[in-house]
């Protein structure tokens, strides 16, 4: 079974997730890259800005045959309640995922996921197999391998 872990991350924070859950896995990993919102305090209030208008930005997506992988899992921080910016302009391309499809978001803690995962549902033409959401401070005190490892675990059974 081909897996494949494809995240945005802007502080590191998924991106720990994200290695993680490759590591749980086996998958193969890549990432989602937006220059617009690098690093430092000024990109931090224009991705808030630009999340509130919903203002989509260009992003970097690596060359990849999504549709060939058994099982893809999108990892991105929430922002402003909705994903982050990056990965809504990476669904909003359509790209061609298989049926498969998992999700795991990486939060402050101050807002439920649901919405964001509600919205990455409607981005879907197929609905998540499922989806995990992990605090920023769990995982800056390292509280998120169990977690991790049990979404694992669900998504090899999800993959037989
Ligand atoms: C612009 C912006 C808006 C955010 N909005 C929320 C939010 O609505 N709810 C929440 O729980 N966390 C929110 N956060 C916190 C991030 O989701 C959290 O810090 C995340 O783990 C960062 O992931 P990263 O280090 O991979 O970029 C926001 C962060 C940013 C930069």
């Amino acid at each position: 079974m081909k897996s494949l872990v494809l995240y945005y991350s802007r502080t590191g924070t998924t991106a720990k997730v994200a290695h993680a859950l490759q590591a749980a896995l086996g998958a193969e990993i890549d990432v989602i890259t937006c220059p617009r919102y690098q690093s430092g305090w000024l990109r931090y209030l224009l991705a808030g800005y630009d999340s509130v208008k919903g203002q989509l930005p260009a992003i970097n997506v690596p060359d990849i045959a999504f549709g060939d992988y058994d099982l893809v899992i999108l990892g991105s921080p929430i922002w402003t309640s909705y994903p982050a910016l990056p990965l809504r302009s990476f669904l909003a391309k359509k790209p061609q995922l298989p049926e498969r499809t998992a999700l795991f978001f990486t939060c402050g803690g101050h807002s439920p996921p649901e919405k964001a995962v509600d919205c990455v549902n409607d981005l879907l033409p197929v609905p998540l197999a499922t989806s995990l959401a992990i605090a920023q401070e769990d995982v800056a005190e390292g509280r998120y391998i169990d977690a991790v490892d049990a979404f694992a675990a669900k998504l090899s059974a999800i993959q037989g």
